[in-house]
């Protein structure tokens, strides 16, 4: 897959690009909703013969424009995004970078200059796609403002229980650390990555090595225990983790940290990518009296995770 970025002032226009079908949106997660919009490209593609392709924005708009705080996190970070994508057949990866000059852009002016030169043919939104200064532009006013260069297709409202599945949702189970509910809203399980950085160096002194992880822009579910499963070098493994601020030895942690203790596993992974699969909650963080008191709850969640571990596979 092809990453090409816009940035502002853009004049994309190359005659030599080939026939396009691009699916419109930001796509933070891929959800089944979004994964409807991009594979419905991906086969429109196929049969026209024409180039896949995905047009998405970054950062989220909410960062930009001022509507989330300052420590914005995604589902689908950009680089696990492009994997995303290339997995599902998208084959032009078009980024634009979106800022002040960006967003203030009018509907039709985003036409005019981001899409019109990039020989799309057909476009493909969801229902409630809207572009342009303040959201004016919709699905309706997407073909008019192109003068009908390029055709259209609507994704109607994919719902689960009544509800739209959308980024808003997903995050909203993240934070509520319902990360199993998750699944048939994603399409998959949660997965992060993060980075093996150093700690305090006490879970090994107490029997529980946990590797801490550095996640970046991924976000973390609700704090406190989870069963999970870790990929390390491809190799699977399963693990309980710890979201939080491990409230038995700190006062002054301010924002909560990830750390994996793997079942049999005893490398040296400083530095190594690991992978994070989200199976099931099990518990709050608490602060303890005690390191026996912590030990003897560690040695519950373990069996608890092989437990649920067993109903799973
Ligand atoms: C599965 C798991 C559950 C944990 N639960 C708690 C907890 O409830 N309260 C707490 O203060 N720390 C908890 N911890 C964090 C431990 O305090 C931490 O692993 C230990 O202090 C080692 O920290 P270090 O890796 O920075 O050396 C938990 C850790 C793991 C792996
Ligand atoms: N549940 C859904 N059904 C059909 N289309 C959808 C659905 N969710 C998103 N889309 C479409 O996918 C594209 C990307 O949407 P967007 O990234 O705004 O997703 P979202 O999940 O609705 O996000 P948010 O929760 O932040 O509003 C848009 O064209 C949008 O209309």
């Amino acid at each position: 897959m092809e990453t090409i970025v816009m940035s502002h002032p853009h004049h994309y226009k190359q005659e030599s690009l080939p026939p396009t079908i691009l699916a419109l949106g930001y796509f933070d997660g891929i959800h089944i909703g979004h994964q409807r919009v991009i594979s419905t490209a991906v086969e429109l593609a196929e049969k026209a013969g024409a180039v896949p392709a995905v047009m998405s924005f970054h950062p989220h708009p909410s960062v930009v424009l001022g509507r989330a705080d300052q420590n914005w996190t995604y589902i689908t970070p950009l680089e696990e995004k492009k994997k995303v994508l290339e997995s599902m057949g998208v084959k032009r990866f078009y980024l634009v970078k979106f800022d002040h000059d960006f967003a203030s852009l009018s509907s039709k002016e985003f036409v005019d200059q981001y899409i019109i030169g990039l020989n799309v043919q057909h476009v493909v939104t969801g229902f409630d796609f809207s572009y342009g200064k303040y959201g004016k532009g919709n699905v309706e006013t997407l073909v008019k403002e192109s003068n009908g260069q390029f055709a259209q297709t609507v994704i109607e409202k994919i719902e689960k229980d009544g509800q739209k599945i959308s980024s808003t949702l997903i995050r909203q189970f993240l934070k509520e650390g319902r990360v199993q509910e998750i699944v048939p809203y994603l399409g998959r399980r949660y997965k992060l990555n993060g980075t093996v950085i150093h700690g305090d160096k006490r879970g090994r002194t107490i029997g529980f090595p946990t590797a801490n992880l550095d996640t970046e822009e991924y976000s973390l579910p609700k704090v406190g225990v989870y069963a999970v499963e870790v990929s390390i070098d491809n190799e699977r493994y399963f693990a309980m983790a710890n979201v939080g601020y491990k409230p038995t030895f700190k006062e002054d942690q301010k924002k909560p940290s990830l750390e994996v203790h793997i079942f049999d596993f005893h490398k040296e992974i400083y530095g190594k990518t690991v992978s994070v699969t989200w199976l099931k909650r099990i518990r709050d963080e608490k602060k303890f009296s005690g390191i026996d008191e912590l030990i003897q709850q560690l040695n519950t969640d373990k069996s608890k995770t092989l437990e649920i571990i067993q109903t799973m596979y």
